[in-house]
């Protein structure tokens, strides 16, 4: 598991060993750690070390410093180093060390910027240490125009040094202009910033250099399941099972406008596992998920008439109707747990309880929001993710997953994960139905299975939580596993999603 934290929280575990006089030793390890990423990276990429040129961007405070210093150590590797210094003082055990490695040092100045630019542009690696977790707001004057003078797209390596210099450590907001890295490397821990987008759109890989606060780090703001978790929460059948112990999941999703949702929503639930799948809704869409999927069981009647562990609602579904999106009210009366996507989120009680899960993408969130009186537009929900999430989950009592490249899920007691194991190709109709699918079977086969979260380290009362997160992570995999590198169709999402689960489980 990824545990990552506001930048607020790094600072308070820092906090003792500042106390103890340990500031120096800190930023040593911090920027040694930065150069060797540098270093690896070069590797990585087939470039020679010896000879390249490494230009940083240094702010006035500690991050600044701890650029100067990685840019120092670089220099000892035979690396021409050239610093910007962008504010009105620099680090001054650092800029000496700089300087004594041989490095050339300029002072932005508004006059200067758009000549930087263009040296800075030309470096085979790019150092962003101008503003890192005691920055308030963006960049500013000199240093934004220098920036803006870049282009994202820079031939050389840009590497972040803690956190792109603009974006917000906590809630990943990003104060433009932001140079986007190809790699962060963070120190301590990671910060909840760099997993939820913008952020993580500015971030690139992130890599972690432990600096020894880690025994004062305090409960996670946000985390990430990562393949061992992943394998741990996976259920597997008993020698004794059924496919009614497995868990039986109800859909009532589709329309007649919409019957290929009730489909693919169908066959991502029987692609993760789902002892068995009950379908309820129009005949129509009935004969189709029938044809489509012979292993689905329709029915009709109500929700109260068919017996499931879990439900999943509104795929596919419009305000129009009026049967259906009764069914999707009625699963959340029930008391069980439900998946409620699409069509469903308008027409729920505006609050509902922690094992119910919603899956709006950004546009449903902002509505959803503004429905229940926060002030959020679509780009406003875009611009902070895990603020947006987090007020969803607070004013639903719910569960809430935002899809998107990072997708965030959050939890009314204030639980996040943030899983980004996707592809752009996800980006396809009918994708969110099966992710849907795949969380309706999750949920079904270990809603109530309070022990395996609790062996996993996660509380028993935040299992709906991670339930999403598991089913975003297994929808992720699964599309890029699809890709191979190109386009697909929904579909082929779940037909990939048992060799992933395999492999996981394994
Ligand atoms: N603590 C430690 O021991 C360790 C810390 N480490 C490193 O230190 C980093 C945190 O360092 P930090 O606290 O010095 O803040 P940082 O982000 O470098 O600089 C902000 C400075 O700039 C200013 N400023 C603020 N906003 C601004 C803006 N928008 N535009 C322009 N200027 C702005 C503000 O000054 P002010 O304006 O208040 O005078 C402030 O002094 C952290 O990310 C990590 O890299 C590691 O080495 C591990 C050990
Ligand atoms: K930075």
């Amino acid at each position: 598991m990824i545990s990552a934290y506001t930048g607020t929280q790094i600072r308070a575990a820092e906090q003792p060993l500042l106390a103890a006089g340990m500031g120096a030793v800190l930023m040593q390890r911090a920027s040694y750690g930065l150069a060797n990423a540098v270093v690896h990276e070069l590797r990585a990429r087939g470039r020679r070390l010896y000879g390249a040129s490494v230009a940083v961007l240094a702010g006035k405070g500690n991050n600044g410093g701890d650029g100067l210093f990685a840019a120092s150590f670089l220099a000892a590797r035979g690396m021409r180093t050239t610093a910007v210094l962008t504010g009105d003082a620099a680090h001054p055990e650092a800029l000496a060390a700089f300087e004594r490695a041989g490095g050339r040092v300029h002072v932005l100045t508004e006059a200067n910027a758009g000549e930087l630019a263009a040296h800075v542009a030309g470096a085979d690696v790019v150092l962003d240490a101008i503003l890192g977790t005691g920055a308030q707001g963006g960049l500013r004057g000199a240093a934004a125009a220098l920036v803006s003078g870049l282009s994202n797209e820079l031939p050389g390596l840009v590497v972040a040094c803690d956190i792109p210099s603009g974006v917000d450590a906590d809630t990943g907001e990003a104060h433009a202009p932001v140079l986007s890295a190809d790699l962060t490397v963070t120190f301590g821990a990671a910060k909840a910033g760099l997993l939820a987008d913008p952020g993580a759109d500015h971030a690139g890989r992130v890599q972690v250099v432990p600096i020894g606060i880690e025994e004062h780090l305090p409960w996670p703001s946000l985390r990430r399941l990562e393949p061992a978790d992943l394998g741990r929460l996976l259920p597997r059948p008993g020698r004794r099972s059924h496919k009614y112990s497995r868990g039986v999941l109800g859909v009532v999703a589709g329309s007649e406008d919409y019957p290929g949702a009730a489909v693919l929503a169908c066959r991502g639930a029987l692609s993760a596992g789902a002892g068995m799948v009950r379908y309820l809704g129009p005949p129509a869409v009935a004969d189709l998920v029938r044809q489509s999927c012979p292993e689905v069981v329709c029915s009709t009647g109500s929700v109260a008439d068919n017996r499931v562990q879990a439900w999943l609602v509104g795929s596919g579904m419009g305000p129009g109707d009026s049967e259906q999106l009764q069914r999707a009210r009625d699963a959340v009366e029930s008391g069980l747990p439900v998946i409620a996507d699409a069509g469903a989120l308008p027409a729920l009680p505006d609050v509902l309880a922690p094992q119910v899960v919603l899956t709006p993408h950004a546009g449903e969130l902002a509505a959803l929001l503004d429905r229940l009186g926060a002030d959020y537009d679509r780009s406003a929900v875009e611009a902070n993710t895990l603020g947006a999430v987090r007020q969803a989950a607070v004013l639903t009592e719910a569960t809430v997953l935002l899809k998107g490249p990072s997708t965030l899920v959050a939890s009314p007691f204030q639980d996040f994960y943030s899983q980004a194991d996707g592809t752009p190709w996800l980006a396809t109709a009918g994708s969110g139905d099966v992710l849907a699918g795949i969380i309706g079977a999750l949920l079904a086969q270990v809603g109530s299975d309070v022990g395996r979260f609790r062996n996993a380290g996660i509380d028993p009362d935040e299992r709906w939580a991670a339930i999403a997160a598991l089913g975003a992570s297994l929808h992720g995999r699964a599309g890029t596993a699809a890709a191979e590198g190109g386009p697909f169709t929904a579909g082929r999402i779940a037909d990939a999603v048992p060799a992933v689960w395999g492999r996981l489980a394994g």
